[in-house]
């Protein structure tokens, strides 16, 4: 029996759901997910980096899905976690009780997924959550994190239980399970003890299969049955879309009371604002090849080798010669590439995965859209917007620049175009800069929108240019020409503009025959500083923005400046 048929056994969106298990690493989290999936537990310590699973149920008649991410306890994949906050629909979060650290992490989480979900428009109801604290198996005298202190914590949250769990043991597994379930209206049937474990080809399942799928009313099995889908892997995203829009429907159609005479006209306002909204965006993203299949019952990421280029619709495109090694990264978010929240997390996520491929050793950044390398920061992001929404984009820009300026690759700029302030800081983060001569501009210019560069703009601009013309360059809001970039080292190399890529090209040959290990070394210990000095206070740094960007009289400059904007091009 093949097992995609597992799949034919489709369930109508309102009975799918996504589970997301987090936590720090070592907590067991994988272990936890094991337990519940396939009553094993497996003594080893193997990191997860994300893991894919796919349980499938028969309750009642109806047909449910189980999506179950199973992530990282690390962060080197800061755009993976905030996406898996907000696609998933309920929550896991762990910690071991002989660790007060991850028990703190597990708060902190808390408050991070709600973030999340706040920024998104159609999405801001507190998910059902459960505090699983785990290896509760552990002698007394090793724990470091108290029942009593957790239980009042959780007593106080929203939507939130909490149990203590052994994974080695079995302990409390199943409870865990029920309790989210009934936390988040689920059949309780789905809790491990309540149904029937059954495999592919079992001839309950084919038949309950059959069942629901042809003959509603025939011989069919009324136990509550579920399997889990031996070649799991993330749906495709043109299926989640479809499924994601379905449940927003539904999100809204509830929203919107029943009282409504004509709910479809009611609802055709909200579905354009559906359409185009950021949660959208991000699950997009999050499906563009982001886990792929890998065999047996448990997806680990792996990387696409030959090319990663996203789909029409993609604002970040990816080519990766795996000949040379060399990804080609492109912004393509016409007509001038500001960075918005989507296009940050598109780019956080094209670097995560070529730091992780092997074969990529070089990047170089560049523009799909003629005449623009990058407008900066999508000011439309800083305007009349909310706290939370400020917080969500500035950790997107945080980590897409941390992944840039500390990645591990040779990266370097092909500036094809104007590059202003959030564009320059993207070229000031490569390694190395060539820019087209002539009309186009690079520089820091947040003075002259009354706003004022972070910290970690101006760090990177000291290392590029030196403090003498740093200071001059962000009390004035300097535009340069590429020349006058040149002379004042803020670019490398000034060449003809159909003749940028190919400098770049030959430029990258000298670069890669350095050996990589040497040369990564010496990068990190020289960016190292720089890069510690805002990883120590993101969390800071994105509330200092949200605090500053919307102040009223910073409100009234950017208003000034949009205006200036438009007005310049009519
Ligand atoms: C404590 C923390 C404090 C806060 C720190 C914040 C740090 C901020 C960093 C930034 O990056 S702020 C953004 C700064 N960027 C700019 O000032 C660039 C402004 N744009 C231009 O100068 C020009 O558009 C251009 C890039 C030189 C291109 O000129 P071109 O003539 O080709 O296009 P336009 O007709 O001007 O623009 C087309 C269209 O795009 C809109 N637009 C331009 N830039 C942005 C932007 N950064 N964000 C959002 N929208 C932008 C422009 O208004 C036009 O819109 P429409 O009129 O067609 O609607």
């Amino acid at each position: 029996m093949s097992s995609h048929l597992v799949d034919e056994c489709a369930a109508p969106p309102k009975n799918c759901f996504r589970l997301v298990v987090l936590g720090t690493a070592r907590v067991g989290k994988t272990a936890i997910v094991s337990r519940f999936l396939f009553n094993q537990y497996d003594d080893q310590y193997t990191p997860t980096i994300e893991d894919f699973h796919r349980k499938m149920y028969r309750i009642r008649g109806e047909v449910y899905r189980l999506d179950i991410l199973d992530t990282s306890g690390v962060h080197p994949f800061p755009a993976m976690r905030r996406l898996s906050f907000l696609t998933g629909d309920l929550f896991i979060l762990v910690y071991s009780v002989d660790n007060y650290e991850s028990y703190m992490e597990v708060m902190r989480l808390r408050e991070q997924i709600l973030e999340s979900k706040a920024s998104c428009k159609t999405r801001t109801a507190a998910p059902p959550m459960i505090i699983a604290g785990n290896k509760a198996d552990r002698p007394e005298s090793e724990r470091e994190v108290l029942y009593d202190e957790v239980a009042k914590w959780v007593s106080t949250v929203k939507k939130c239980a909490f149990l203590e769990t052994s994974a080695k043991k079995n302990g409390n597994i199943n409870e865990l399970f029920q309790t989210l379930f009934e936390l988040a209206k689920l059949p309780p049937e789905m809790s491990p003890s309540l149904h029937r474990r059954v495999s592919i080809g079992d001839q309950a399942w084919e038949a309950a299969k059959k069942g629901i799928s042809f003959y509603p009313r025939g011989k069919q099995d009324d136990n509550p049955l579920g399997v889990v889908s031996p070649h799991a892997r993330r749906p495709s995203l043109r299926s989640d879309l479809i499924e994601a829009e379905a449940k927003a429907e539904q999100e809204q159609r509830r929203a919107e009371k029943p009282s409504i005479p004509k709910i479809s006209s009611a609802l055709s306002p909200y579905r354009s604002q559906y359409r185009s909204c950021t949660w959208m965006s991000l699950l997009r993203q999050a499906f563009q090849g982001l886990v792929r299949p890998a065999g047996g019952q448990v997806c680990r990421l792996q990387v696409q080798h030959r090319c990663y280029n996203a789909p029409a619709a993609g604002h970040v495109q990816v080519d990766m010669n795996s000949d040379t090694g060399v990804a080609t990264v492109r912004l393509n978010r016409p007509p001038v590439n500001s960075l918005n929240l989507d296009v940050l997390t598109e780019l956080s996520i094209a670097l995560e995965k070529l730091e992780t491929d092997r074969s990529c050793r070089a990047m170089v950044l560049a523009s799909a859209v003629p005449g623009i390398f990058s407008a900066g920061l999508d000011i439309m992001e800083m305007y009349k917007s909310t706290p939370e929404r400020c917080v969500a984009f500035w950790r997107a820009l945080q980590d897409a620049w941390l992944n840039l300026y500390g990645s591990r690759l040779i990266t370097m700029a092909a500036i094809e175009g104007h590059s202003p302030a959030g564009g320059c800081l993207l070229a000031m983060s490569c390694d190395y800069r060539v820019m087209a001569d002539g009309k186009f501009q690079i520089g820091l210019n947040e003075t002259r929108l009354g706003i004022v560069a972070p910290f970690w703009f101006t760090d990177v601009m000291l290392c590029t240019i030196g403090h003498r013309e740093t200071e001059k360059a962000l009390q004035l809001g300097a535009m340069y020409s590429a020349q006058q970039a040149l002379s004042i080292g803020l670019v490398d190399k000034v060449v003809p503009a159909d003749q940028v890529m190919s400098t770049v090209q030959t430029e990258l040959k000298s670069w890669l025959q350095i050996p990589d290990a040497a040369r990564v070394i010496t990068k990190t210990s020289m960016r190292k500083q720089v890069l510690d000095r805002l990883s120590s206070q993101k969390e800071k740094d994105a509330q200092f923005f949200a605090d500053f960007i919307l102040r009223e009289s910073v409100q009234k400059s950017l208003g000034a400046y949009i205006a200036s904007l438009q007005k310049r091009k009519s």
